[in-house]
């Protein structure tokens, strides 16, 4: 079987709820970002591409096990446009912790902490993974590109070990908060309509709004509908596919399926190409309001 990278247990003794809470009142003291929809969404996506590098047929696997993403190397990639502002929230709490996190755990935690602080689904989370150097970083351009239609999105999450239809669609329902930015991405929107609370919105709206195709500012062809919504090519081919679009209208209809089946699927995001041993704890986290914080 593949080679894995092996969790550590030497950080067991950080408290990682306090960790946790750093990291959610970062996002409560940077509210203002991006017109007030918050930090949220891209510390989200911080995690999303801090892992979703990962492909175990190659020589460097990637994956979020060596925190590669705190490479310029990295970080400069273009499809990272952006990250640099979420890596930069980020900095004063790994420097707080001085060594009792590695920049893989922070990443990850960090995806956690925006999931459920936006009001998404308790994610389960384990700590182990070990700082890399240089070497380790994977080769720019592993991440998706959003111009292309079902069986590309599919074939994608293939090689991230997602073999579920039901698992990519709720993956990519994290396109329910924040938005695009033309300078980052070359899309641009939702106008005014972007949101920072985690629900089952972007498969309703799938379903329900009038989709126009147009060519952006950027010259990319995007979803528009008459709300100032946007859609991406990848985002519509959810519902131009038909297993796809089965498990979109199973969404839209019952947020808790949504959550339940995002809650394992981004787990092993952050977890694929990383064995953590038997004794390794679980952990879920309390929400500040859950703390009365
Ligand atoms: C087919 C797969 C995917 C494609 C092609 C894709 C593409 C994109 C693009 C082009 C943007 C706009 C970036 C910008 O302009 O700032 C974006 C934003 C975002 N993506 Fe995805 N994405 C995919 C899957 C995912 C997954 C699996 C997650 C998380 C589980 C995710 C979370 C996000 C979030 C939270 C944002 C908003 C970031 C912000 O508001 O700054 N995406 N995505
Ligand atoms: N918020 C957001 C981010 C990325 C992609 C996307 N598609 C529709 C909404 N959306």
């Amino acid at each position: 079987n593949e080679v894995q990278f092996a969790a550590s247990n030497k950080l067991k003794n950080t408290n990682y709820q306090n960790v946790y809470n750093d990291i959610a009142n970062v996002i409560r003291e940077n509210d203002e970002h991006d017109d007030y929809i918050g930090s949220g969404p891209v510390l989200l996506r911080l995690a999303w591409h801090a892992s979703g590098q990962f492909d175990s047929k190659q020589e460097i696997k990637g994956g979020s096990y060596n925190g590669t993403l705190r490479f310029d190397k990295e970080l400069s990639d273009p499809s990272n446009a952006g990250l640099k502002y979420a890596f930069d929230l980020l900095k004063p709490i790994y420097k707080k912790y001085n060594h009792q996190i590695s920049h893989g755990d922070l990443f990850t935690l960090a995806g956690v902490v925006a999931v459920q602080e936006m009001g998404g689904p308790k994610i389960p989370w384990r700590y182990g993974r070990v700082d890399g150097d240089i070497e380790t970083v994977p080769l720019n351009g592993r991440l998706p590109d959003a111009n292309q239609n079902a069986n590309y999105v599919r074939n994608f999450f293939h090689r991230l070990n997602f073999l579920e239809d039901k698992e990519i669609v709720a993956l990519i329902g994290a396109h329910c908060v924040g938005k695009t930015h033309l300078k980052n991405s070359g899309f641009e929107g939702p106008w005014g309509a972007a949101t920072n609370m985690f629900t089952n919105e972007f498969f309703r709206n799938l379903l329900t709004e009038k989709w126009v195709l147009e060519k952006n500012e950027a010259g990319n062809q995007q979803y528009n509908n008459d709300k100032g919504y946007m859609m991406l090519p990848t985002d519509m081919a959810l519902v131009q596919d038909g297993s796809f679009k089965k498990i979109v209208e199973e969404f839209a209809n019952d947020e808790s399926s949504f959550f339940k089946v995002f809650s394992s699927a981004f787990n092993k995001l952050l977890e694929n190409g990383i064995k953590f041993e038997k004794s390794s704890p679980v952990l879920y986290f309390k929400t500040l309001d859950e703390q009365d914080i």
